[in-house]
């Protein structure tokens, strides 16, 4: 990429016009703190909050933007700015506020979903769960248990509580999000509540089950049961999302392990891709399996979001195209929405392993179509690639994925320059960006708690010149000399932008 001369006072005219800058680009410097839009200066306790559970304490003290709110948002799980301020709103509520908002399209079919949970979060309110019996009875050996065909007995009179919600339909409809709202919303009364993905649900389960095990000992015995009430005492709301069945160990625990946990009177909403009947299709002993889709169809509401809309595959609001930290959750999401703006055109199939020539080189891209490539950060980073690599991958494509993208510190210099290189080519060239990373994705570069120095003068004002509020970054003390640190300060910048809903809807045509 041609380096450019860097014109401190053009970019200052660009960045604080405010009649032409996005929404999201808004700066909140200390001495702008009126301009904050009221959801921002909400959202200021979380932030600080944050900051302080942060191992980089030096980066949320102060908000800088609308964007960066709604990431550090989307770190917490959540896609609204107003849950912490109205702990006892409704569902339907809160769906609403974020449509009023314009996070979210206004969908009938999610309405009805809404509508559903806003029932059961009535009920939820006056709802207590029924006792726990003061010991476990003896119970059968696992085996018999778990491949008898009669229904488990239950180990007390099963409760009256309400009906579960199963909530299956195609991908990208917003099942997770409105089970996200629901949860956020719980009434005050319901403490004792977890929401998890099924996957890491399941690998909890194995791991109880085996100390259960052992815990039982010689004598052998069920140890489903006394780990579903273990599960039970500790969550009596479960929010599952991807529920899925795929192995036979896994059909099995799971036909026990519901059982008890509705007959302890917990409460699921539970997400899925699957009507009951279609799980475990084909599956290994699936007429073990059977009873348990009973149980599901007959204690939840099963109900299907056909909607239609894959909203992966529409312009992307902000908060969606960085993603943090990298756990399982934050993975999948990134390859759904790969999968999402990439399925569809039989003429244009995902291909491995494409090869860009540049100068007589050759660049491998892991995934891409003609339009949309995945990239791991390793791949664009830690290899000697250069600006005019990275001008010829944003010429090529449109809309970039990088994942997992780490934490930088003094030793990886060379991987932050080009990142920052690259990061400016998208810019230049008008990519749509998607970023996982292990930190928020501002915070890449900042220094860690144990080295963090103070941010210099140099560095704040660069900041100030760009609009950000150097306590959103932090110091980064990788970044010497003038140059490189109006790079890493406009880098912040422009991540900031390119998060923005109006980057989001005119960027990526080629
Ligand atoms: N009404 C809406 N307006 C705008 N964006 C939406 C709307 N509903 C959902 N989304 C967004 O679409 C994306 C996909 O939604 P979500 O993950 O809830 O879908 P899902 O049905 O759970 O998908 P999957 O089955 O693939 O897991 C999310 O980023 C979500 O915030």
């Amino acid at each position: 990429m041609p380096s450019r001369p860097i014109r401190l006072a053009h970019l200052q005219r660009r960045m604080l016009s405010s009649s032409s800058r996005p929404a999201a680009t808004q700066r909140i410097s200390n001495n702008a703190q009126k301009t904050i839009p009221r959801s921002t200066a909400r959202m200021m306790p979380l932030m600080n909050s944050c900051a302080r559970n942060s191992t980089m304490a030096t980066t949320q003290q102060a908000s800088s933007s609308e964007a960066e709110a709604a990431i550090l948002q989307r770190k917490q799980g959540e896609s609204s700015t107003d849950a912490e301020d109205r702990p006892h709103s409704s569902p339907m509520q809160e769906y609403q506020k974020l449509v009023e908002k314009g996070t979210l399209r206004p969908d009938p079919h999610q309405t009805r979903i809404v509508q559903k949970l806003e029932d059961l979060h009535d009920v939820l309110r006056t709802y207590s769960q029924p006792p726990f019996p003061s010991d476990t009875p003896s119970t059968p050996s696992l085996l018999s248990r778990l491949f008898s065909r009669s229904p488990a007995p239950a180990e007390h009179e099963p409760s009256s509580a309400p009906l579960g919600l199963y909530l299956y339909g195609d991908v990208g409809t917003g099942k997770t999000m409105l089970m996200d709202v629901f949860y956020r919303t719980l009434p005050p009364n319901i403490t004792k509540k977890r929401r998890v993905h099924f996957h890491a649900f399941m690998i909890d389960v194995h791991k109880r089950v085996h100390q259960m095990k052992i815990r039982l000992g010689h004598e052998g015995g069920d140890p489903i049961g006394p780990v579903a009430r273990e599960l039970a005492e500790e969550a009596r709301m479960l929010c599952f999302d991807e529920f899925q069945v795929t192995d036979i160990v896994d059909a099995m625990i799971l036909r026990r392990l519901l059982e008890s946990l509705l007959d302890h009177g917990v409460v699921s909403v539970i997400t899925s891709n699957r009507h009951p009947d279609e799980l475990y299709k084909n599956g290994i002993q699936r007429s073990s399996f059977l009873p348990t889709i009973e149980l599901l169809k007959t204690r939840f509401d099963v109900t299907d979001l056909d909607s239609g809309t894959d909203y992966r595959r529409i312009p992307r609001a902000i908060s969606h195209v960085y993603h943090h930290p990298l756990t399982a959750d934050v993975r999948a999401e990134l390859s759904k929405m790969f999968d999402a703006l990439t399925r569809g055109d039989a003429s244009d199939p995902v291909v491995e392993g494409r090869k860009l020539t540049i100068w007589g080189r050759e660049l491998v891209v892991p995934k891409s179509t003609r339009e949309v490539a995945m990239f791991g950060f390793d791949d664009l980073c830690d290899r000697p690639l250069s600006a005019a690599d990275y001008i010829e991958v944003t010429r090529q494509f449109g809309t970039v994925f990088v994942r997992d993208v780490k934490k930088m510190g003094m030793g990886d210099k060379d991987k932050a320059r080009r990142f920052i290189t690259f990061i400016d080519a998208c810019y230049e060239s008008k990519t749509k960006l998607f970023v996982s990373s292990e930190v928020p994705v501002f915070q890449i570069f900042a220094d860690d708690e144990a080295s963090k120095g103070e941010v210099s003068d140099h560095m704040r004002s660069m900041m100030d010149d760009l609009g950000l509020s150097a306590d959103t970054v932090g110091s980064a003390s990788m970044f010497s000399g003038e140059e490189e640190v109006f790079a890493f300060a406009r880098c912040c910048s422009r991540l900031v932008e390119m998060g923005s809903r109006q980057w989001a809807e005119t960027a990526g045509s080629r």
